[in-house]
């Protein structure tokens, strides 16, 4: 088994949103590393800062406290290694479909015969071939948030960050999309983190699912999915031996961490920030 090495480490990150009225401490000393080819999934109760987590490993946000090394290097704004899809596809209207899956190559000038080639070729492998010259609002809901991937992975980041990019969309849909994504990201090698508010989808995808705990936000717990639960397709994990008591014991930790905000205590985290 080859050695694994470090793509995301979070050292020490604080967080303090000031308003004018208060400051609040929305993460605290959280310490997280993610390794090369890694899919993780973060869960916690609304408001635990798990988007503020995102913004942070993006760059798009620098912490209170603590650093973030990307491959061993420091994360001081944003970066070209790194990807980030949300829930809303944010597609341009008046762009064709091409037009938006190449914005990204466009706005870093790598855009040549090349790379509009694997542009193309990644709509096709998402099921998009023969759109590319319609427009965002002929497509449904989840083409569209296809395109919206396949406009994240066209600069070809080995880093994503994923918003729940899943949660707009009807069930049916969804299940086919983390099929998709899930088999893409693999098959790329690529290092993700997803947060989402669907303990099963989190499950289903992931190598390892991480428990928030808010106010302020800290690893609460985190699980690391057995490999067949892992090998599985994520339509097909739900189905396996296994899934129901991790979904049951993942929904026992968030709702202990609710608990935990519901009362005001603190609770000591189980598997500790590190
Ligand atoms: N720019 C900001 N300024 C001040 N407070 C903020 C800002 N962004 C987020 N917050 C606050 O920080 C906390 C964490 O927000 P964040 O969006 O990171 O949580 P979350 O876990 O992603 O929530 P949800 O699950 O509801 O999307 C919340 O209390 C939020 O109101």
């Amino acid at each position: 088994m080859p050695e694994s090495e470090t793509v995301i480490r979070l050292e020490g990150i604080s967080q303090v949103y000031v308003s004018e009225r208060e400051a609040s401490l929305v993460i605290e000393n959280l310490n997280l590393q993610v390794e090369q080819g890694e899919f993780v999934s973060l869960v916690g109760p609304s408001g635990c800062g798990k988007t503020t987590l995102l913004s942070i490993i993006a760059g798009l946000l620098t912490p209170t406290a603590g650093e973030v090394k990307v491959k061993g290097k420091r994360i001081e704004g944003p970066s070209a290694q790194i990807g980030y899809m949300l829930q809303q596809d944010y597609l341009f209207p008046w762009r064709t479909i091409l037009e938006n899956a190449q914005i990204g190559l466009e706005l870093t000038g790598t855009l040549n015969e090349q790379s509009r080639e694997r542009t193309r070729e990644l709509l096709a492998g998402m099921g998009l071939a023969g759109t590319e010259s319609q427009y965002p609002s002929e497509l449904s809901g989840g083409m569209r948030q296809r395109v919206a991937l396949v406009r994240t992975l066209a600069t070809d980041p080995g880093i994503l960050l994923l918003d729940e990019p899943f949660s707009a969309l009807d069930y049916q849909t969804k299940l086919q999309l983390e099929d998709l994504v899930s088999d893409t990201l693999k098959k790329s090698g690529k290092t993700s983190v997803l947060v989402t508010h669907d303990l099963s989808e989190a499950i289903a995808v992931s190598d390892r699912v991480i428990v928030l705990d808010r106010n302020p936000g800290r690893i609460r717990r985190e699980f690391i999915i057995p490999e067949d639960l892992r090998n599985a397709q994520p339509f097909y994990a739900r189905e396996q031996p296994g899934f129901n008591e991790l979904f049951q014991a993942l929904w026992s930790e968030l709702d202990q961490s609710e608990e935990v905000r519901r009362t005001g205590e603190s609770d000591e985290p189980e598997a500790g920030n590190a």
